[in-house]
């Protein structure tokens, strides 16, 4: 049929993929890790284990997604732009506008565009990454999947703040989370895996990535999910704080001379977190680099695993139970002592991982130890195949 293209905008990273449809064969795929954090690593594989690999640093996802584009061609993945038939794009926030995948045209764009203070790390990526594919290929098929559209199922109690309920009303404030195209894949997988239906499954993923977050899912939906009205809530990230008492902001605001709020949600979202914390890094990597000699990347990490544990808790006993916890993403997909040391803090859950079978990167494997009563498994996320499959669903339905 043609080729498909799926753009993810992390916050740190911009990945993609390639495939053939119908057939879901990746011709190439390629991530451009540490946007903006310097020495970035450029990664592509293609025409069938060819890779192509560089440092360099890019400083936005503007130059990011200008890489891709001409590596498509100059690496002879593709040998016209017109080779692609249909382009997806991840978008982090929805709000209550996109409940499912839309095909991108004008008035999407701009509501998009309105969104921008409910992912203000995301959307102004992805906005950058959707117009320059319609630059040059306009007439080709352009779909937006949204990452809180998995969360639309949240009950009532889960999505509403304790606010005055007209703020709601009003505003639509309310917590809309993320990840959740990465929450579709992992959780339909983790049922395979474990031969059940995912509706009668109690299962809690983590995705621990640059952004990073936890979603509880039962009756196969989404039940409860650690991001908020915006991507900044939930546990530590890379740069952004997680959950934080607003009071404090307003006092640190007040000593430091912080004049508005804006500053201070781009200081939660960019100098918080693992980095805020360190003030070393805010790549786990280079936290566990200096671990034993630097006590403040240690407690980094140490608050890091503290607020997984504090939400895996609070989500065993909300859902009353859990089958299994399933761990994807950056973090979760490569770090072995992080998902060590969470299983040795769940023992009493019934969780136990196996720590020959948890000797692995970036693989799909059931992790957990004989006698445990809840599974850990490791599946990598697959977004972009999500976004394909979205590309060709909502083909299906255009003229
Ligand atoms: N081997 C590893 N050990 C620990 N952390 C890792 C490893 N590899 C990658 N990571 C972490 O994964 C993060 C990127 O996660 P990813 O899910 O790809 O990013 P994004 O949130 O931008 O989509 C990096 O910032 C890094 O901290
Ligand atoms: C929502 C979010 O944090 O996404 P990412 O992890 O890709 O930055
Ligand atoms: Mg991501």
């Amino acid at each position: 049929m043609g080729k498909s293209i799926a753009i993810n905008a992390g916050s740190s990273t911009l990945k993609f993929k390639l495939f053939q449809m119908p057939e879901e064969q990746v011709i190439s795929s390629g991530a451009i890790d540490r946007i903006g954090l310097g020495s970035s690593a450029i990664s592509i594989k293609y025409d069938d284990g060819k890779k192509f690999k560089d440092t360099q640093d890019i400083d936005n996802h503007e130059q990011a997604i200008q890489l891709v584009l001409d590596k498509l061609l100059s690496l002879d993945i593709i040998k016209d732009y017109k080779e692609i038939t249909g382009v997806g794009h991840r978008i982090v926030a929805g709000g209550e506008l996109f409940p499912d995948s839309v095909v991108v045209d004008d008035d999407v764009i701009k509501k998009i565009e309105s969104l921008t203070d409910f992912a203000p790390l995301h959307e102004p990526a992805a906005l950058l990454g959707i117009k320059a594919f319609k630059k040059i290929l306009p007439d080709v098929i352009s779909v937006a999947v949204f990452d809180t559209s998995f969360h639309t199922t949240l009950p009532e109690v889960n999505y509403m703040y304790s606010l005055p309920y007209e703020y709601y009303q009003k505003f639509q404030v309310r917590k809309y989370g993320a990840h959740g195209t990465s929450y579709r894949y992992v959780s339909a997988r983790a049922a395979e895996i474990l031969g059940k239906p995912l509706k009668d499954l109690k299962l809690i993923v983590l995705h621990l990535g640059a952004g990073a977050s936890i979603d509880a899912i039962k009756d196969g939906k989404s039940f409860d999910t650690s991001m908020g009205f915006s991507p900044v809530a939930g546990i530590t990230m890379a740069t952004r704080s997680g959950d934080v008492d607003p009071s404090a902001l307003q006092y640190v605001m007040d000593k430091a001379g912080i004049k508005n709020m804006d500053d201070m949600v781009d200081i939660l979202n960019h100098k918080s977190g693992l980095v805020g914390i360190s003030g070393v890094s805010a790549d786990m990597r280079e936290i566990e680099g200096v671990m034993g000699t630097n006590h403040r990347a240690m407690l980094a990490r140490e608050i890091f695993k503290n607020r997984i544990i504090r939400y895996i808790g609070s989500y065993v006993a909300e859902m009353g139970g859990i089958d299994a916890l399933v761990y994807t993403a950056g973090i979760g997909e490569n770090d072995i002592m992080i998902r060590q040391e969470v299983a040795d803090k769940l023992g009493y859950f019934g969780i136990k991982v196996d720590p020959e079978k948890n000797d692995i990167r970036g693989e799909e494997r059931d992790l957990s130890a004989a006698g445990s009563t809840v599974k850990t498994l490791l599946i990598p996320t697959d977004e972009e195949l999500m976004i394909v499959r979205d590309i060709e669903r909502l083909r299906k339905t255009q003229k």
